[in-house]
């Protein structure tokens, strides 16, 4: 995730100055109050805890594993849209386990007793026996590993794994099946602050909210894109009317409407609008035909870089959650 993190902040011209990779440390330069530090995910948890950092990006799964629903910790920007993965309980394909497609399937086998738990290998030992144990299965035991996992069901180490799951490739390597019910979280990269250090660390809110900011106006632009085309009309009124009339034609908040002149028998007339407005990616297309079916021509797509609003959802969010 540290690749991807690095290209997250580049995006928001927030660029990291590592004077060698084998430093830990590093910069912003348009942050001067800012350190940046460098540390494996569950470290940037507890150190988020001790208060030896302010703010941390890390995984959700790992944010909720080593936070144990600490008061302390907030989620500041819940989905950076990468780290795409989901804490997952599998079991092997083969065997007893056959025909069980469900957590419920697997609660009620009676091969699990007191003395014969149902042993379980997961690098989550907070969230993974919180979960089985909301779910209904009693007589559980658990082991632990930092990797490879998957191996331990065919190795005899254990009867089921809790793990995160991302394209589902490892699983199906090892013979292994995801089972109804048994997602214990969705998790992507969030940004994590220290309540401690926003309330009392001098600068540490201000630099918070230049970052959700610059990280909100790159997120919300990279869905979309930029829409210009030439209408013909008698008035920009009219032109906005239809423009309005297709469902995908909205905009954020309506098209602009421009006139575009041209000098006809040496008057200067409009007969021809001009009209810009964002459309979400995924309906590029049929904007495009909406734009047409409506007498648009010339239609200029560019990409949105950033959207800046008046203030952020996540900002007044994040004020209210600090009692500020
Ligand atoms: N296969 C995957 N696809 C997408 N995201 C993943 C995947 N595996 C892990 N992640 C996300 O990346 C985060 C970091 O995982 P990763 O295993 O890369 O950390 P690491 O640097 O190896 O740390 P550690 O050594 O503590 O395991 C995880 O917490 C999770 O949110
Ligand atoms: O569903 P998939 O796309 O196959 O990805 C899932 C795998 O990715 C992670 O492992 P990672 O590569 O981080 O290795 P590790 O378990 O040794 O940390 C996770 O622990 C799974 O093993
Ligand atoms: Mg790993």
């Amino acid at each position: 995730m540290a690749t991807d993190t690095l290209d997250l902040l580049k995006d928001c011209q927030l660029s990291v100055k590592q004077v060698n990779p084998r430093q830990y440390v590093a910069n912003i330069p348009q942050l001067s109050a800012l350190e940046v530090w460098f540390q494996r995910p569950k470290d940037i948890v507890r150190k988020l805890l001790s208060g030896d950092l302010d703010l941390g990006i890390v995984g959700l799964d790992t944010a909720s594993e080593y936070g144990q629903g600490s008061e302390d910790l907030i989620v500041v920007h819940e989905a950076l849209e990468y780290g795409d993965c989901r804490l997952s309980l599998a079991i092997p394909k083969y065997g007893i386990f056959e025909n069980i497609n469900s957590i419920r399937d697997l609660a009620q086998m009676p091969q699990w007793t007191e003395e014969k738990p149902l042993r379980v290998a997961t690098g989550f030992t907070y969230l993974g026996p919180k979960f089985l144990k909301e779910n209904g299965l009693e007589h559980v035991s658990f082991s632990t590993a930092d990797g490879a996992l998957e191996a331990a069901p065919a190795m005899g180490i254990a009867d089921a794994i809790l793990d995160l799951v991302s394209s589902g490739i490892t699983l199906k390597e090892n013979n292994l099946k995801e089972i109804e019910g048994g997602v214990v979280l969705e998790s992507q990269a969030v940004l994590l602050a220290s309540r401690k250090s926003l309330l009392q660390r001098k600068g540490a809110l201000d630099t918070t909210h230049e970052i959700l900011e610059r990280l909100e106006a790159h997120l919300r632009a990279v869905g979309q894109f930029t829409v210009t085309a030439n209408i013909r009309g008698s008035s920009a009124q009219e032109v906005a009317e239809r423009v309005l009339s297709q469902p995908s034609l909205s905009g954020l908040q309506g098209p602009t409407v421009s006139p575009v002149f041209c000098k006809r028998d040496g008057k200067v007339v409009a007969d021809y609008y001009a009209i810009v407005i964002c459309v979400p990616k995924n309906f590029l297309y049929k904007s495009v035909q909406q734009l047409r079916a409506i007498g648009g021509s010339g239609v200029l797509v560019s990409p949105l870089t950033y959207i800046f609003d008046e203030e952020t959802p996540r900002w007044n969010n994040l004020l209210k959650e600090l009692g500020l």
